[in-house]
């Protein structure tokens, strides 16, 4: 497996004296070459295990691994391109700019760099933006640019914080297409997302998580075949927790 992660748990202190798990003994594993789709309503701990698996953040418990190797080891990110949930550039370099750092950081060749720049901006529809400084962007050209700049390596396993968030259709169409594209060639993508007929679209599989812990992971066809689809399927299982394990009557849709 790409990307496994067994028994995850991640406390966070709420006040002086209590603690709530934002991630809950999570154990969940992606084949190379699977669009896996991460499904959850806002803080059921998405972003959380996004940012262990970048290392950004040390587990309470458990382990998390990319390609078999520990993410706490440096070697792990080699393989990562990471989109965070609101990318941020320094808004007085160019698209440009930044991407060469992207590729200069992954230790390309400058060479090399420009042909992957130019090829992503134009599949991105910002080619004539390249030159221009990021404060001149709109909300949704600065997401195109964090997605460039996480390919910008070809990274074997792509990892999403949210990738259509902030894009108008026609964006959402462009990174859609990248991600398929991305399967085609035999990545690994596993992104967040809460655009439920995006994950429908692109998924192989999905997993749905709510206060940290896993209630389904599974392919999407057969989610498909039944009836309603993800989102009724969503809001089901997620209001049968609330109801079931936590007391809340959520009266969602
Ligand atoms: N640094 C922090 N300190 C304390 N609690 C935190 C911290 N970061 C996140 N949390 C809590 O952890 C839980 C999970 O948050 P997380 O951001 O992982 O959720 P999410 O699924 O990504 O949400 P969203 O869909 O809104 O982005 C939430 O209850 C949140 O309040």
């Amino acid at each position: 497996m790409i990307i496994q992660i067994d028994n995850l748990t991640k406390w966070y202190r709420k006040g002086r004296t209590s603690k709530v798990p934002a991630v809950d003994n999570l154990t969940l594993a992606i084949a190379k070459g699977e669009v896996f789709g991460f499904l959850g309503p806002n803080g059921a701990g998405k972003s959380t295990v996004i940012k262990i698996l970048l290392n950004f953040i040390r587990p309470s418990a458990g382990t998390a691994m990319i390609k078999g190797i520990p993410v706490q080891d440096p070697l792990a990110r080699g393989s990562i391109g990471y989109l965070p949930e609101n990318p941020y550039f320094y808004d007085h370099l160019t698209a440009e700019e930044i991407l060469m750092f992207g590729g200069r950081t992954a230790r390309m060749d400058r060479n090399l760099i420009g042909e992957r720049i130019d090829q992503l901006l134009a599949r991105l529809k910002l080619a004539h933006v390249k030159r221009q400084r990021i404060r001149t962007y709109s909300k949704g050209m600065v997401q195109r640019i964090g997605l460039a700049l996480a390919l910008i390596h070809d990274p074997e396993v792509c990892i999403l914080d949210e990738p259509m968030s902030g894009l108008d259709p026609l964006g959402r169409r462009l990174v859609a297409d990248l991600i398929l594209d991305m399967r085609r060639n035999g990545r690994t993508v596993f992104f967040s997302s809460h655009i439920l007929s995006d994950i429908e679209k692109l998924c192989d599989r999905v997993g749905i998580l709510n206060r940290g812990r896993l209630l389904y992971c599974g392919n999407t066809d057969t989610l498909q075949a039944g009836a309603g689809g993800l989102e009724k399927m969503f809001i089901q299982l997620v209001e049968q927790d609330e109801r079931e394990n936590h007391g809340a009557d959520l009266a969602i849709g």
